[in-house]
């Protein structure tokens, strides 16, 4: 392990000095596309401004065919494109693949100065991010890159999923983490089929009414990912860096999406990924603070004052605890307005008196 003097040295001479602090940038979508697919890499100029990321994907849902032509796809799109104030973040092939030197060896002196995130698949512990972290440090040394670009880790494994928060404090490149609740299915023998979501067969069921196990009885599904999740919420808050839920792969099925979405952003996910365009507005959408919470997380602060004691509001004990959440809400909600019009013409409407 660095010890703490060292921990924000550059991990190669003349490579860009890393953050002390990540910023807070509003990834409510992070949407995939495959660079290869000339459907897909049509689109994405196109998709700017209207999506907090976009994702060129070279991992799985590419064809082990098909590698390098997505490779070739990406560095042609982020040198073409302008991507305004839209991030642009890659997936890169997990570590043990034969594709995984190269993406980052063409990446990095192609489009370095364009991304942003590199996202690494099925990271298992620490050691995968200072693999990543010294090896990026001496490709952007080489390209005379300014900044750091950082990075983001799925937890799609057992493994990760226990060294969660070594992974997260592995380097200051650290971004966040994002649920890979397909991959983290198989890796740990759960007996699902599915790319996130919940299972029917997944659930609590009411107690015998009168002793009667044969009388009717509600069922209620639980939510498969509930641990997981919050797990990652505490470690990445721990971090100071973002936790994320990533897909979901019913694309149909915009209801349940909404659902998992809002589950993820009560725990306090940031953004999830979005498989198909129709989910970015979802995503939107869910991580978006309603204008009945932001108006009454402002009214909770001003009723506060100082901050201090305790007040009643609408029937409701309000104290330091409770004025603290609402900060949360309002300051996400004043981040999503610097970048977003609309929304911030709905938080400016808002009115205070009942
Ligand atoms: C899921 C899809 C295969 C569906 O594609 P398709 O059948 O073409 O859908 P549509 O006909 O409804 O598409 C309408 C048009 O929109 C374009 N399109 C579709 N998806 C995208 C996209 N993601 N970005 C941009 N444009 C898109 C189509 O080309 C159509 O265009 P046109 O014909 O001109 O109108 C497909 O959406 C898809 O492949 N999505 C991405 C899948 C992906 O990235 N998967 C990997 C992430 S999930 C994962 O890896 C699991 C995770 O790691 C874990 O372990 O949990
Ligand atoms: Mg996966």
């Amino acid at each position: 392990m660095r010890p703490a003097k060292d921990f924000f040295a550059p991990l190669a001479v003349g490579a860009p000095a890393p953050l002390r602090e990540i910023p807070a940038r509003p990834s409510r979508a992070i949407h995939f596309f495959d660079p290869g697919n000339p459907k897909m890499a049509a689109k994405v100029p196109d998709m700017v401004g209207t999506v907090d990321v976009l994702l060129g994907n070279l991992e799985d849902a590419v064809k082990a065919e098909n590698k390098e032509v997505s490779r070739e796809g990406l560095v042609k799109i982020g040198q073409d494109v302008d991507f305004g104030p839209t991030q642009f973040w890659t997936r890169i092939n997990s570590l043990d693949s034969p594709w995984v030197l190269d993406d980052l060896t063409t990446l990095v002196p192609a489009i370095g100065h364009k991304l942003d995130v590199i996202m690494v698949p099925k990271v298992q512990g620490a050691e995968d991010i200072h693999y990543v972290d010294r090896i990026l440090a001496q490709l952007e040394a080489k390209a005379g890159l300014d900044r750091p670009i950082l990075v983001h880790a799925i937890l799609e494994t057992a493994r990760g999923v226990a060294n969660i928060e070594e992974i997260c404090g592995a380097s200051p490149r650290m971004q966040g983490l994002s649920l890979g609740p397909a991959d983290l299915a198989a890796d740990r023998r759960m007996k699902t089929t599915r790319v996130g979501g919940g299972h029917p067969g997944y659930l609590v069921r009411q107690d015998p009414v009168d002793g009667d196990i044969e009388g009717p009885r509600t069922t209620y599904q639980q939510d498969l990912w509930h641990y997981t999740i919050a797990r990652m919420v505490d470690a990445c808050a721990m971090h100071g860096i973002y936790p994320y839920y990533g897909p979901f792969g019913d694309i149909a099925d915009v209801v349940a999406c909404e659902d998992q979405f809002r589950n993820a952003f009560l725990l306090g996910c940031v953004g999830a990924w979005s498989l198909h365009p129709k989910q970015i507005a979802i995503a939107n959408k869910v991580f978006s603070p309603s204008v009945e919470d932001v108006r009454h997380a402002r009214r909770v602060i001003a009723a506060m004052g100082d901050g201090t004691g305790a007040v009643m509001l609408d029937g409701k004990m309000e104290d330091d605890a409770s004025v603290k959440q609402c900060k949360v809400m309002v300051a996400l909600a004043e981040e999503l307005a610097a970048i977003d019009p609309e929304l911030k013409a709905q938080y400016d409407a808002i009115s205070l008196e009942d």
